[in-house]
Protein backbone atom coordinates (compact mmCIF):
# COMPACT_ATOMS: atom_id res chain seq x y z
CA UNK A 1 0.00 0.00 0.00
CA UNK A 2 1.23 3.55 -0.30
CA UNK A 3 1.16 5.62 2.38
CA UNK A 4 2.31 9.28 2.88
CA UNK A 5 6.02 9.46 3.92
CA UNK A 6 4.92 11.47 7.22
CA UNK A 7 3.18 8.30 8.89
CA UNK A 8 6.57 6.32 7.58
CA UNK A 9 8.78 8.68 9.31
CA UNK A 10 7.22 9.98 12.36
CA UNK A 11 6.82 6.43 13.66
CA UNK A 12 11.00 6.26 12.74
CA UNK A 13 11.86 9.63 14.62
CA UNK A 14 9.05 8.56 17.77
CA UNK A 15 10.83 4.90 18.02
CA UNK A 16 14.68 6.36 16.56
CA UNK A 17 15.40 4.50 13.75
CA UNK A 18 16.07 4.95 10.00
CA UNK A 19 14.00 3.87 7.24
CA UNK A 20 15.60 3.74 3.91
CA UNK A 21 14.99 5.93 0.76
CA UNK A 22 15.70 3.96 -2.37
CA UNK A 23 16.12 5.47 -5.56
CA UNK A 24 14.33 3.59 -8.48
CA UNK A 25 14.34 4.15 -12.31
CA UNK A 26 12.39 1.19 -13.72
CA UNK A 27 10.45 -1.62 -12.94
CA UNK A 28 13.19 -4.00 -12.17
CA UNK A 29 14.88 -1.51 -9.58
CA UNK A 30 11.44 -0.85 -7.96
CA UNK A 31 10.64 -5.01 -7.65
CA UNK A 32 14.80 -5.11 -6.26
CA UNK A 33 13.44 -2.63 -3.62
CA UNK A 34 9.78 -3.38 -2.78
CA UNK A 35 10.84 -7.05 -2.27
CA UNK A 36 13.70 -6.73 0.32
CA UNK A 37 11.29 -4.16 2.34
CA UNK A 38 9.06 -7.44 2.28
CA UNK A 39 11.22 -9.84 3.03
CA UNK A 40 12.59 -7.85 5.82
CA UNK A 41 9.40 -6.16 7.09
CA UNK A 42 10.34 -3.00 6.75
CA UNK A 43 8.16 0.20 5.77
CA UNK A 44 10.04 1.92 2.55
CA UNK A 45 10.58 4.48 0.51
CA UNK A 46 10.70 4.24 -2.70
CA UNK A 47 12.04 7.64 -4.69
CA UNK A 48 12.46 8.85 -8.15
CA UNK A 49 14.35 12.41 -9.27
CA UNK A 50 13.25 14.71 -11.15
CA UNK A 51 15.83 12.57 -14.08
CA UNK A 52 14.19 9.30 -13.28
CA UNK A 53 11.05 11.15 -14.24
CA UNK A 54 12.08 12.07 -17.34
CA UNK A 55 13.78 8.50 -18.16
CA UNK A 56 10.57 6.39 -17.27
CA UNK A 57 7.97 8.52 -17.71
CA UNK A 58 5.81 10.43 -14.79
CA UNK A 59 2.63 8.28 -15.92
CA UNK A 60 4.74 4.85 -15.95
CA UNK A 61 7.16 4.99 -13.09
CA UNK A 62 3.83 5.82 -10.98
CA UNK A 63 2.04 2.93 -12.70
CA UNK A 64 5.20 0.47 -12.07
CA UNK A 65 5.54 1.43 -8.02
CA UNK A 66 1.69 1.76 -7.30
CA UNK A 67 0.94 -1.18 -8.94
CA UNK A 68 4.04 -3.36 -6.84
CA UNK A 69 2.63 -1.30 -3.65
CA UNK A 70 -0.57 -2.27 -4.00
CA UNK A 71 0.26 -6.38 -3.67
CA UNK A 72 2.76 -5.38 -0.64
CA UNK A 73 2.38 -6.46 2.90
CA UNK A 74 4.84 -3.58 4.16
CA UNK A 75 3.59 0.27 4.33
CA UNK A 76 5.23 1.93 0.91
CA UNK A 77 6.06 5.70 0.32
CA UNK A 78 6.91 7.17 -3.40
CA UNK A 79 8.94 10.39 -2.63
CA UNK A 80 10.26 12.86 -5.46
CA UNK A 81 13.93 13.21 -4.52
CA UNK A 82 15.17 16.98 -4.76
CA UNK A 83 12.57 18.32 -6.71
CA UNK A 84 14.08 21.75 -8.05
CA UNK A 85 11.43 22.09 -11.16
CA UNK A 86 8.02 23.09 -9.05
CA UNK A 87 6.28 22.04 -12.29
CA UNK A 88 7.96 18.55 -11.86
CA UNK A 89 6.43 19.54 -8.04
CA UNK A 90 3.33 20.10 -9.36
CA UNK A 91 2.91 16.98 -11.59
CA UNK A 92 4.05 14.20 -8.35
CA UNK A 93 1.31 15.78 -6.07
CA UNK A 94 -0.87 15.59 -8.81
CA UNK A 95 -0.51 11.94 -9.76
CA UNK A 96 -0.53 10.20 -6.67
CA UNK A 97 3.18 10.56 -5.19
CA UNK A 98 2.98 10.48 -0.81
CA UNK A 99 6.01 12.52 -0.55
CA UNK A 100 7.72 15.27 -2.37
CA UNK A 101 11.23 16.77 -1.44
CA UNK A 102 11.30 20.76 -2.30
CA UNK A 103 15.23 21.37 -2.91
CA UNK A 104 15.79 25.22 -2.57
CA UNK A 105 19.55 24.54 -1.60
CA UNK A 106 20.78 26.85 -4.12
CA UNK A 107 18.60 30.11 -3.11
CA UNK A 108 19.22 32.45 -0.37
CA UNK A 109 17.78 31.03 2.85
CA UNK A 110 14.69 33.72 2.15
CA UNK A 111 14.32 32.46 -0.64
CA UNK A 112 14.25 29.05 0.36
CA UNK A 113 11.59 29.50 2.21
CA UNK A 114 9.39 31.07 0.36
CA UNK A 115 8.85 28.79 -2.24
CA UNK A 116 9.26 25.72 0.39
CA UNK A 117 6.25 27.09 2.18
CA UNK A 118 4.10 27.42 -1.09
CA UNK A 119 4.90 23.66 -1.65
CA UNK A 120 4.51 22.56 2.04
CA UNK A 121 0.91 24.87 1.39
CA UNK A 122 -0.14 22.85 -1.51
CA UNK A 123 0.72 19.67 -0.61
CA UNK A 124 -0.30 19.10 3.09
CA UNK A 125 -4.14 19.54 2.30
CA UNK A 126 -3.48 16.49 -0.50
CA UNK A 127 -2.07 14.57 2.72
CA UNK A 128 1.47 14.49 0.95
CA UNK A 129 4.52 15.09 3.22
CA UNK A 130 7.03 17.82 2.20
CA UNK A 131 11.23 17.34 2.87
CA UNK A 132 13.14 20.46 2.20
CA UNK A 133 16.94 20.90 2.34
CA UNK A 134 19.12 23.40 4.28
CA UNK A 135 22.60 23.70 3.46
CA UNK A 136 24.32 22.47 0.32
CA UNK A 137 25.04 18.62 0.20
CA UNK A 138 28.30 18.17 -2.11
CA UNK A 139 28.62 16.06 -5.10
CA UNK A 140 26.72 15.80 -8.14
CA UNK A 141 22.35 15.93 -8.17
CA UNK A 142 20.18 16.80 -11.18
CA UNK A 143 23.42 17.64 -13.70
CA UNK A 144 23.94 20.05 -10.87
CA UNK A 145 27.71 19.70 -9.48
CA UNK A 146 28.43 21.05 -6.21
CA UNK A 147 32.22 21.34 -5.21
CA UNK A 148 33.53 20.43 -1.52
CA UNK A 149 34.23 24.54 -1.32
CA UNK A 150 30.63 25.28 -2.33
CA UNK A 151 28.89 22.46 -0.25
CA UNK A 152 27.96 24.08 3.03
CA UNK A 153 26.81 22.36 5.83
CA UNK A 154 23.19 23.43 7.48
CA UNK A 155 23.40 26.15 10.05
CA UNK A 156 22.00 25.37 13.66
CA UNK A 157 19.93 28.65 13.71
CA UNK A 158 18.81 28.76 10.15
CA UNK A 159 17.22 24.73 10.76
CA UNK A 160 14.88 26.10 13.77
CA UNK A 161 14.28 29.57 11.40
CA UNK A 162 13.34 27.59 8.35
CA UNK A 163 11.65 24.98 9.88
CA UNK A 164 9.22 27.19 11.90
CA UNK A 165 8.68 29.40 8.89
CA UNK A 166 7.89 26.52 6.44
CA UNK A 167 6.00 23.82 8.42
CA UNK A 168 7.71 20.81 6.26
CA UNK A 169 7.30 17.69 7.37
CA UNK A 170 11.11 16.63 7.40
CA UNK A 171 14.39 18.18 6.78
CA UNK A 172 17.39 17.07 4.63
CA UNK A 173 20.88 18.47 6.39
CA UNK A 174 24.22 19.00 5.05
CA UNK A 175 26.92 17.53 7.86
CA UNK A 176 29.82 16.66 5.21
CA UNK A 177 28.10 13.70 3.12
CA UNK A 178 27.59 14.01 -0.55
CA UNK A 179 26.45 12.14 -3.42
CA UNK A 180 27.80 9.73 -5.59
CA UNK A 181 31.73 8.18 -4.73
CA UNK A 182 33.68 9.35 -2.44
CA UNK A 183 37.09 10.13 -2.99
CA UNK A 184 38.48 10.21 0.33
CA UNK A 185 36.83 9.27 4.02
CA UNK A 186 33.82 11.27 4.64
CA UNK A 187 34.14 13.59 7.69
CA UNK A 188 30.82 13.61 9.37
CA UNK A 189 29.81 16.46 11.27
CA UNK A 190 28.05 15.00 14.41
CA UNK A 191 27.87 17.26 16.59
CA UNK A 192 25.89 19.98 14.29
CA UNK A 193 23.86 16.73 13.92
CA UNK A 194 23.06 16.81 17.41
CA UNK A 195 22.50 19.98 18.06
CA UNK A 196 19.85 20.61 14.94
CA UNK A 197 17.62 17.16 16.09
CA UNK A 198 17.52 18.30 19.57
CA UNK A 199 16.16 21.31 18.78
CA UNK A 200 13.92 20.86 15.68
CA UNK A 201 12.84 17.28 17.43
CA UNK A 202 11.66 16.23 14.01
CA UNK A 203 12.64 13.33 11.25
CA UNK A 204 16.01 14.60 9.26
CA UNK A 205 17.18 13.09 6.11
CA UNK A 206 20.55 11.65 5.38
CA UNK A 207 21.74 12.40 1.71
CA UNK A 208 25.03 10.90 -0.28
CA UNK A 209 24.37 8.00 1.99
CA UNK A 210 26.49 5.34 0.38
CA UNK A 211 29.74 4.56 0.97
CA UNK A 212 29.09 6.12 4.42
CA UNK A 213 30.49 3.13 6.93
CA UNK A 214 28.34 0.94 9.03
CA UNK A 215 29.69 2.36 12.29
CA UNK A 216 29.41 6.70 11.04
CA UNK A 217 25.28 5.25 9.55
CA UNK A 218 24.64 3.68 12.90
CA UNK A 219 26.15 6.54 14.73
CA UNK A 220 23.99 8.86 12.93
CA UNK A 221 20.77 7.00 13.17
CA UNK A 222 21.50 6.84 17.04
CA UNK A 223 21.32 10.93 17.19
CA UNK A 224 18.69 10.98 15.22
CA UNK A 225 18.72 10.47 11.13
CA UNK A 226 15.33 9.07 10.23
CA UNK A 227 15.14 8.71 6.42
CA UNK A 228 18.45 7.95 4.39
CA UNK A 229 18.80 8.47 0.80
CA UNK A 230 21.04 5.27 -0.81
CA UNK A 231 21.23 6.02 -5.10
CA UNK A 232 24.93 5.22 -6.26
CA UNK A 233 25.36 1.80 -4.26
CA UNK A 234 22.26 0.47 -5.95
CA UNK A 235 24.11 1.47 -9.27
CA UNK A 236 27.05 -0.23 -8.30
CA UNK A 237 25.80 -3.33 -7.83
CA UNK A 238 23.63 -3.28 -10.97
CA UNK A 239 26.77 -2.45 -12.80
CA UNK A 240 29.61 -4.89 -11.02
CA UNK A 241 26.61 -8.06 -11.87
CA UNK A 242 25.88 -7.16 -15.35
CA UNK A 243 30.08 -6.66 -16.15
CA UNK A 244 30.56 -9.82 -14.64
CA UNK A 245 27.92 -11.63 -16.54
CA UNK A 246 28.31 -10.34 -19.55
CA UNK A 247 32.53 -11.26 -18.91
CA UNK A 248 31.34 -14.72 -17.84
CA UNK A 249 28.90 -15.65 -20.50
CA UNK A 250 29.38 -13.59 -23.71
CA UNK A 251 27.05 -15.17 -25.43
CA UNK A 252 23.94 -14.57 -23.31
CA UNK A 253 21.09 -11.80 -24.74
CA UNK A 254 18.33 -12.83 -22.90
CA UNK A 255 17.42 -9.56 -21.08
CA UNK A 256 15.60 -11.74 -18.62
CA UNK A 257 18.45 -13.99 -18.15
CA UNK A 258 20.73 -10.30 -17.89
CA UNK A 259 18.19 -8.04 -15.34
CA UNK A 260 17.40 -11.36 -13.09
CA UNK A 261 20.88 -11.41 -11.21
CA UNK A 262 21.52 -7.54 -11.23
CA UNK A 263 17.76 -6.74 -9.93
CA UNK A 264 19.01 -9.82 -7.04
CA UNK A 265 22.34 -7.30 -6.55
CA UNK A 266 20.06 -4.46 -6.32
CA UNK A 267 17.72 -6.46 -3.42
CA UNK A 268 21.05 -7.54 -1.52
CA UNK A 269 22.03 -4.34 -0.96
CA UNK A 270 18.87 -2.98 -0.12
CA UNK A 271 18.36 -5.81 2.41
CA UNK A 272 21.53 -5.11 4.08
CA UNK A 273 20.92 -1.22 4.28
CA UNK A 274 17.35 -1.84 5.80
CA UNK A 275 19.11 -4.02 8.92
CA UNK A 276 22.09 -1.51 9.23
CA UNK A 277 19.00 1.15 9.33
CA UNK A 278 16.96 -0.54 12.04
CA UNK A 279 13.89 -0.89 10.15
CA UNK A 280 13.31 -4.56 9.70
CA UNK A 281 10.37 -5.94 11.79
CA UNK A 282 8.87 -1.93 11.80
CA UNK A 283 6.34 -2.70 9.32
O1 LIG B 1 21.12 11.39 -1.61
C1 LIG B 1 20.85 10.60 -2.50
C2 LIG B 1 19.65 10.81 -3.32
O2 LIG B 1 18.99 11.98 -2.97
C3 LIG B 1 21.66 9.39 -2.79
O3 LIG B 1 23.01 9.65 -2.62
P1 LIG B 1 24.08 8.52 -3.06
O4 LIG B 1 23.94 8.36 -4.53
O5 LIG B 1 25.40 9.07 -2.67
O6 LIG B 1 23.71 7.28 -2.33
O1 LIG C 1 20.62 12.95 -5.79
C1 LIG C 1 20.80 12.41 -6.85
C2 LIG C 1 20.27 11.04 -7.11
O2 LIG C 1 21.31 10.11 -6.99
C3 LIG C 1 19.57 10.97 -8.45
O3 LIG C 1 20.44 11.15 -9.51
P1 LIG C 1 19.89 11.39 -11.02
O4 LIG C 1 19.43 12.82 -11.09
O5 LIG C 1 21.05 11.06 -11.88
O6 LIG C 1 18.73 10.42 -11.21
ZN1 LIG D 1 20.16 19.54 -3.03
ZN1 LIG E 1 20.20 13.53 -2.36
Amino acid sequence: MLVSGKEILDAAHQSGYAVGAFNTINLETSQAIIEAAEEEQAPVIIQTSQNAIKYAGIEEIYSIVKGLADKASVPICLHLDHGTDLDVVMQCLRTGWTSVMYDGSKYELQENIDITKRVVETAHPMGVAVEAELGKIGGVEDHIVVSDKDATMTDPNEAIEFVKATNVDYLAIAIGTAHGMYKGKPELDFDRLNTIKKSLNMPIVLHGASGISEEDIKKAVSLGVNKINIDTELRLAFQKTMHKLIQDNPDVYDPRKMLKPTTLAIKEVVKGKIKMFGSCGKA
